[in-house]
């Protein structure tokens, strides 16, 4: 007896985007053509060998009362916690899409989001409040939507970020792991930042998450006074502002470029 098993393959739409080098596909999923349940598809598509190529996939969703939902998924297929870099390519997205214009408010894994879009292409990302810093000694754990360690360098450009990055991610944090960020201060307020991404099990060129930890961290441990930072990134520059609070930090922003790099169709 033969026996035939036929594999229902579709296309559909998707958009590449980019904030300061951290790369996303991102999906319109208002109308739910996009199976969530497949860790491996979304692992695939994130490949840049075998798929499109990414750091993480996001998914733009409809929303009762706010603009949108983001749901975001590291390139091992996993939905993780919040992705700051994507947050700010989503609102983007969501301009794009014409949901909304120069403002927008979003429900992601860690709360709601405020963002305001420049017409310079840069978007500001509205962070979640954080109430605790841990200071150990030669580093700062923290957790900005997504958990982080700082650690401090003499030469980030020397730093091997992925093998330490790796080792640290793996022999502290154990399998539910975290962003290992190496910081280099630079004098005034700015810092040279080079992130290890859990998930992504790999260096990235920009984190955003990350860097809103290193400015907190930095501030934190007086390697800087000032509230607003900037941090350097291999992926361009990014600006974090911030208000002290007893033990934490309030009205958290996020500010850098959002670029759109091109849209396509994927069989799935
Ligand atoms: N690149 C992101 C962080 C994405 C989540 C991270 N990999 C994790 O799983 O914790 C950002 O820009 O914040």
């Amino acid at each position: 007896m033969t026996c035939c098993i036929f594999v229902l393959m579709k296309t559909i739409p998707f958009y590449k985007y980019q904030g300061t080098g951290n790369d996303f596909i991102i999906i319109d999923n208002r109308q739910h053509i996009f199976d969530k349940n497949s860790t491996h598809k979304i692992e695939k598509l994130c490949d840049r060998k075998f798929g499109i190529g990414a750091d993480g996939l996001m998914l733009l969703e409809n929303h009762d009362q706010l603009d949108f939902t983001m749901v975001y998924y590291n390139a091992d297929g996993n939905e993780s916690t919040m992705c700051g870099n994507g947050g700010r390519c989503l609102v983007h997205f969501a301009q794009h899409l014409g949901i909304v214009q120069d403002k927008a408010s979003f429900e992601a894994i860690d709360g709601i989001h405020h963002a305001h879009l420049y017409a310079n292409g840069e978007v500001s990302l509205q962070m979640s409040n954080v109430s605790s810093l841990q200071v150990f000694d030669g580093h700062v754990f923290t957790n900005t939507g997504s958990p982080h360690h700082v650690q401090l360098t003499d030469n980030v450009e020397h730093t091997d970020v992925v093998s330490q990055g790796r080792h640290l991610r793996n022999t502290l944090y154990g399998k539910e792991g975290a962003n290992i960020n190496f910081v280099e201060p630079q004098g005034g307020n700015l810092f040279k930042v080079r992130t290890y991404e859990r998930g992504v099990e790999d260096e990235t060129l920009s984190c955003g998450t990350g860097v809103t930890a290193v400015a907190l961290a930095m501030h934190h441990t007086q390697q800087t006074d000032d509230h607003q930072v900037q941090l350097r990134t291999p992926g361009g520059d990014l600006k974090v502002k911030y208000q002290p609070t007893p033990g934490g930090y309030k009205d958290i922003w996020l500010t850098g470029a959002a670029t759109q790099v091109f849209k396509g169709e994927v069989l799935i």
